[in-house]
Formats: C-alpha cells, sequence, structure tokens
C-alpha cells in the first residue's frame, strides 16, 4: 500500500508489543517497518520468560524430586554451568527466527536507535523514514537504584549469564524477578537474602497466599530483611556491602537489584513531536492511541492500566494490527490477564481477586479449596502447599481463579476459556478434559 510514505505502519521496537500484530498486518498486504536498537524479540524470548522459564525448569524438577524422595531415591544436584548453557541453547536461536519471520512476509527489519523527528518520520542514524501511522514499543527496562555504589549492583538479565552461581547473593526487591531468581538461586545452592521495601512480598497477588510463600522459602533457607531501607552499595576486598536500616552492614558476593523496571521513554524524540507520558509509560486512550493521533503505543512501555506481561503486549499488538487493517473499529476489549509467579511453589490468578469479592459479598461468591487433602493429584505428587480459591458472580458463573501450588500455572490456564466465554455449567458439560491431568482436577473442584 504505502504510497506518500515509507511505509503504512513503523514499529520502534522488535518485542511482543510488536511482531505478534506486525506479521499478520504485513501478511494482509500492509508497508510494514520494524526498528531494533538490540536483539530482535525484546525482553520475553531472549532475557524474560523464556530465557527465566529455560532456568526455572530443572529447578521445578529439583523441587519436586524432593518431595517425592520417598519413592526418588538419590539425591538430584542442579549443575549450574549447564543450566545457563541450556538455556543459550534452547533461547539463542529465537531472534534469527523471529526476524526471518517477519522478513518472510516482507517486513522490513531495520537495526538501530529509532527517535522520532516529527508525527510521520522516525530517525535511524542518519537515515529519515516516514510512515502514515507510527507504534512506539520500545519496553521498560530495569530501574536502577539511586544510592551510592548503584554500579556495583546487577540486574535480571546479568543473573541469568551468570557462569558461576555466587555463594552468597542479595537480592534488592520482593517482587516477580527477586522471589522467582531467589527461588532459582537457592535451588542452586547460593544463600540467598532479600531485602525488602515494606513487609510484603509480590504485593500483586493474594497475601495470604505470599505469606505461605514467604514461609516456604524461608524454611529452604532464603533471609528476608523487612523494609530494609538499603542505603548504598560498596565493595571492601573480595565483598561487596550493601548498608541498610541504621547503618547495618551485609556482605554478600554478588548484588541483584530487583527494585523494578521503567519505561523506555527518554531520547525518542515523544517531547519533540508532543507524546504524553509520565513515570508510568506513554498514555494512550482505549484505542491505544497516544496524544498525537497516528501514533500509537503497545507493549509494556503503554501506559495501559493492564498488566505488565507478555499476555498483554500480544493482545495489544493483536489488536493494532486489526485496527490497522480495519477489521475493527472499536475500543480495545481486553480479556482477563492470567499472571503467575513462577515460584516455587507457584502463585497464579485470574480476574476479579478475593479481596475484590470479599469486599463485594453482594455481588460474589468465593469457594476455598485446601488441594492437599482433597485433591487426589496433589495428594499422589505430596505436595505440601496447594490451596485455591475460586470466585463466582451471582449468576454463579466463574469470574476470578487464584491458586498456590507447583501447578497454579497450568490451573489458570486451564480455566480461561470459562472465565472468558463465560462457559456456563451445560456448556462446560459439552467438554471433556484429559484424564488424569491438572485440567480435569481444577475443573472438577469448581
Ligand atoms: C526477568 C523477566 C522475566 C519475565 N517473565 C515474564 C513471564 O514469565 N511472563 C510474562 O508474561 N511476562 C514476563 N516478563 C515481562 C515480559 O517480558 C514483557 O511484558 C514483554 O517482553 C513486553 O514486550 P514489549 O514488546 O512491550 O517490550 P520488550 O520486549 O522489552 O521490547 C522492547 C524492544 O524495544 C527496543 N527498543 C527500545 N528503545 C528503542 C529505540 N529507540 N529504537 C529501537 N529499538 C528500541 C528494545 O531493545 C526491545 O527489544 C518478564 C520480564 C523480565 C525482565
Ligand atoms: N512471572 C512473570 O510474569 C514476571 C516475571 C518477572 C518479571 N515480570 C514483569 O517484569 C516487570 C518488572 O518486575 P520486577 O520484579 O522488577 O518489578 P515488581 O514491580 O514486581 O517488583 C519491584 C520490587 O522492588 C521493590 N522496590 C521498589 N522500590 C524500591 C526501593 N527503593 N528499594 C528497595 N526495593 C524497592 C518493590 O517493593 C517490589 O518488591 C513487571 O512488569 C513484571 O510484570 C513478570
Amino acid at each position: 500500500m504505502a504510497d506518500k510514505y515509507n511505509y503504512d505502519v513503523l514499529y520502534i521496537g522488535a518485542g511482543h508489543g510488536t511482531f505478534d500484530g506486525a506479521m499478520p498486518l504485513a501478511q494482509k498486504g500492509f508497508k510494514v517497518g520494524v526498528i531494533e536498537a538490540d536483539k530482535v524479540g525484546g525482553t520475553c524470548p531472549n532475557w524474560g520468560c523464556n530465557a527465566k522459564i529455560a532456568l526455572d525448569t530443572p529447578i521445578k524438577i529439583y523441587e519436586q524430586q524432593k518431595q517425592m524422595s520417598n519413592i526418588l531415591e538419590g539425591n538430584l544436584k542442579i549443575n549450574w554451568r549447564n543450566n545457563v548453557e541450556n538455556k543459550r541453547k534452547t533461547i539463542n536461536s529465537l531472534p534469527s527466527a523471529i526476524e526471518s519471520g517477519m522478513k518472510s512476509m516482507g517486513i522490513d527489519v531495520i537495526k538501530g536507535w529509532g527517535k522520532l523527528v516529527d508525527k510521520n518520520t522516525v530517525s535511524v542514524d542518519d537515515r529519515k523514514i516516514t510512515s502514515k501511522n507510527i507504534v512506539i514499543a520500545t519496553g521498560l527496562r530495569p530501574n536502577k537504584l539511586d544510592i551510592p555504589g548503584t554500579d556495583l549492583s546487577h540486574d535480571s538479565k546479568e543473573f541469568m549469564d551468570l557462569d558461576e552461581m555466587p555463594n552468597n547473593i542479595a537480592i534488592i526487591g520482593s517482587g516477580y524477578i527477586a522471589m522467582e531468581f531467589a527461588t532459582i538461586a537457592n535451588a542452586v545452592g547460593a544463600n540467598v537474602t532479600v531485602f525488602m521495601h515494606s513487609d510484603r512480598i509480590l504485593r500483586q497477588f493474594y497475601q495470604p497466599y505470599t505469606e505461605i510463600l514467604m514461609k516456604s522459602l524461608e524454611n529452604k533457607g532464603i533471609k528476608f530483611i523487612k523494609s530494609a531501607n538499603v542505603a548504598s552499595f560498596s565493595k571492601e576486598n573480595d565483598k561487596f556491602v550493601v548498608e541498610y536500616g541504621d547503618n547495618e552492614k551485609f556482605e554478600t558476593d554478588w548484588i541483584l537489584d530487583a527494585a523494578g523496571r521503567i519505561p523506555n521513554v527518554e531520547n525518542i524524540g515523544l517531547e519533540d513531536v508532543g507524546v504524553d507520558f509520565d513515570k508510568k509509560g506513554i498514555k494512550v486512550d482505549n484505542y491505544l492511541r497516544t496524544s498525537v493521533d497516528n501514533i500509537y503505543a503497545s507493549g509494556d512501555v503503554a501506559d495501559a492500566g493492564q498488566p505488565k506481561l507478555t499476555p498483554t503486549a500480544v493482545f495489544q499488538s493483536t489488536y493494532l494490527m486489526k485496527l490497522f487493517a480495519k477489521l475493527t473499529d472499536k475500543p480495545i476489549d481486553y480479556p482477563s490477564i492470567p499472571s503467575v509467579a513462577f515460584t516455587m511453589p507457584r502463585i497464579g490468578q485470574v480476574g476479579v481477586s478475593v479481596d475484590e469479592a470479599k469486599s463485594n459479598p453482594d455481588k460474589y461468591d468465593i469457594k476455598e479449596n485446601n488441594l492437599t487433602d482433597s485433591d487426589w493429584y496433589r495428594i499422589m505428587t505430596n505436595d505440601k502447599i496447594a490451596q485455591n480459591n475460586y470466585i463466582y458472580n451471582k449468576e454463579h458463573q466463574l469470574v476470578g481463579f487464584t491458586e498456590i501450588s507447583n501447578e497454579a500455572d497450568n490451573a489458570v490456564d486451564s480455566l480461561l476459556p470459562i472465565i472468558d466465554l463465560k462457559l456456563n455449567k451445560d456448556q462446560m458439560g459439552q467438554i471433556v478434559q484429559l484424564f488424569p491431568s491438572i485440567t480435569s482436577d481444577t475443573w472438577g473442584n469448581m
């Protein structure tokens, strides 16, 4: 299409906020360009979900083996170097696979730093590229603590590429990255100390479950320092020192700063072109349109009031494809975005939360289960922690769910069609699950 401009749609950033929608858009005949400054695929395949789950998979097996030590004899041990090598092997081909996929659909993949020049022009080094529509999908980056010695700390990307697991690790923060990586480092044998900002971990999740998780991690040897108020990092001989609280000092071998991630909004010309943003990201309306009418934002960098996760980025980029291809003219209508902390045990949730249900008893009913004594599957795997909550509206439709267990990710996933398609009992009765499976038990416990 594009005649007046080089492209119909030009994307800045090549993560899930871009490629899930850009590929089908190009397939429909639209002229599409994608600018990427680093690895094609962005955070999720290279430094996020895929990379993390490759490292986590042996951890899950290791933890489950310990649970079944009455049957499985011998002591498994995780070889960290092999684990990192295996992670590299499983993800290293993803950028070129995604790039080839885009090129095969006719997308021009342009390497370099994209910066808005005006509402239809983006510069990449010395090149000026024009487009009818522009999508900014530049993602997030670690929010390094603004304290003395901050450069002595490391981020999640560096953790996932450690050739040796340090004996002692200090982790700053108690969110997703902090808890998932504390789980991994502890299983590999490191002494892990978590410096919490407050007295809670994983504040997005149901607090009674996060308290159970924290106790379980403590029982495995992870130390938590609540409301630590970390003041500085320094180096003394071969050791690193975390100064916190009332001038207390903690010596360690390695510091992971996991105190959150912030939007990549700097040096991309937003101010020059009049695109509004703040520290939560680029402001968008219900069509993912920014304050400039032909410029859109997608994925983590957009402040869309949704969890900044891969499923959100996939849904948003796919929605934009439909909008550009005129397959919809309606505002974006989000499904329930599922989220899981890949700790052991895991905590997962989707839809209406338990807290929301408890504060609106006229709208919701809650069914709580302890699966360790009632659920055959969890008895079989000797799970010591497995609980869930089903949340129903007054028409008895399932509208929310949360679980803590080794299988919480699979349990949440299995219920998404019921929640999103609002299946009633008759419709559910038309579907039989594989048996035995987590799905059959999760549906069966409703
Ligand atoms: C350690 C970790 C684990 C995670 N685990 C999970 C998980 O298990 N499940 C889940 O759902 N989510 C997870 N996430 C979040 C998930 O990775 C993100 O939500 C998702 O990758 C967002 O995609 P995006 O396209 O918006 O941004 P990104 O994937 O970050 O892509 C943005 C791209 O833009 C590029 N870029 C930035 N500025 C420019 C510029 N000016 N010019 C050109 N290119 C530019 C960047 O190089 C990058 O490639 C995890 C994140 C991290 C850090
Ligand atoms: N399983 C998953 O889906 C998954 C896994 C990892 C990351 N992610 C995504 O990546 C993003 C970043 O994850 P994250 O764990 O960095 O962020 P987060 O927001 O989950 O956690 C940040 C943590 O840092 C703490 N903190 C904030 N300021 C601090 C300070 N000054 N000093 C000490 N601690 C401080 C917070 O209390 C919190 O515990 C999120 O968008 C998340 O959705 C998702």
